[in-house]
């Protein structure tokens, strides 16, 4: 699996400064809790106080990767504790770096919230859990989380998605695929752009499975006015119901993304930034430690407002009952 070609933005000192600073005034104002709703309310106003170096860094993605990696933030080991066990027993361990997350995010867009995942939360705690190993969830370890569309399920599903790296001391890779570095023959492209086969909502969302409604059909594919998106999720993607042809197609399109997928272990400080539109991202195997010091990811997603890459049918989708919460609404 390559792994050169993934653009690196540098955050310079002040920007390091000035966001770590902010985070930890806003942490200060608010007991110490990244789920205050009143430091959510305070948040779009310091964002919009952050230095054109900081705001020029979160300019949209501008290559075929469809990704970036943010590079200079710090990571107090020390500070932070032990990486729990589970997302549920998380609280405000490593709080100053949701806050972090939360301003690189508005700097992006909306952060987005779940009703039905983590409690609601505007950042998600990405650990491995006991448990929960073989799942494709974030919580998983010893299985391959297969390259997927975040939220493919639903039409409120995040523009971008931002995983912030605390801790990764094995090294563990997130995988990423772009359809703009895909070659896929005109007769696929064709199939995979009709309304045949629906995502089911993912194990992150046990209510929206229990939804009792048809699953709608959707497009894999869609020629946006500014190049092709995708909407792809195998691990919850029926493809019985396709036809040969069809599921040859789509086939097809996995093994180009394999072809074209990216290794990139984060480093602690490290953001990772993926267009959900643009690229599937997945997660190696590995194997937990479950003894304070494994793998620690926090991940926020986020709308961007105005953004026509996606098909216009999909406002009429049910989205299995589940809602995406805006922040600042
Ligand atoms: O653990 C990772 O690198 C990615 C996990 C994932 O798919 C996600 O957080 O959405
Ligand atoms: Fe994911």
């Amino acid at each position: 699996m390559p792994t050169g070609a993934i653009p690196v933005r540098h955050l310079d000192q002040d920007s390091v400064t000035e966001l770590g600073t902010a985070a930890r005034a806003l942490l200060d104002a608010f007991g110490g809790s990244a789920t205050h709703p009143g430091l959510l309310t305070r948040v779009p106003f310091v964002a919009a106080s952050l230095s054109e170096a900081t705001r020029h860094a979160c300019r949209p993605v501008d290559t075929p990767a469809g990704l970036f990696v943010l590079r200079g933030l710090e990571v107090d080991d020390g500070a932070i504790g032990p990486t729990p066990g589970h997302w549920s027993t998380a609280g405000d361990a490593g709080a100053v770096y949701d806050v972090v997350l939360l301003l690189l995010s508005t700097v992006m867009g909306t952060p987005i919230a779940w009703e039905g995942q983590q409690d609601g939360r505007f950042v998600h705690n990405i650990v491995p859990s006991p448990g929960h190993e073989e799942e494709q969830t974030g919580a998983s370890s010893s299985v391959l989380l297969s390259p997927h569309t975040e939220d493919a399920f639903h039409p409120g599903r995040a523009h971008l998605l931002v995983l912030g790296c605390l801790r990764n001391p094995d090294a563990v890779a997130t995988t990423a695929a772009s359809i703009r570095e895909v070659e896929l023959d005109a007769k696929a492209q064709e199939l995979l752009s009709r309304p045949v086969l629906p995502v089911l909502p993912d194990d992150a969302y046990t209510e929206a499975q229990g939804y009792d409604g048809a699953p709608p059909p959707v497009p894999t594919l869609w020629q946006s006015p500014n190049g092709p998106t995708l909407r792809f999720d195998p691990a919850y993607t029926p493809l019985d119901g396709a036809s040969e042809e069809h599921r040859a197609a789509y086939g097809r399109l996995e093994a180009e993304l394999s072809r074209v997928s990216v290794a990139v272990a984060l480093t602690p400080g490290d953001v990772l930034v993926v267009d959900n539109d643009l690229v599937v991202h997945g997660r190696v195997p590995f194997t937990a430690r479950y003894d304070g010091t494994d793998r620690w990811l926090k991940r926020s997603s986020v709308r961007v407002r105005g953004r026509r890459t996606r098909p216009p049918a999909e406002r009429f989708e049910h989205g299995y009952g589940q809602a995406a919460v805006e922040a600042f609404a």
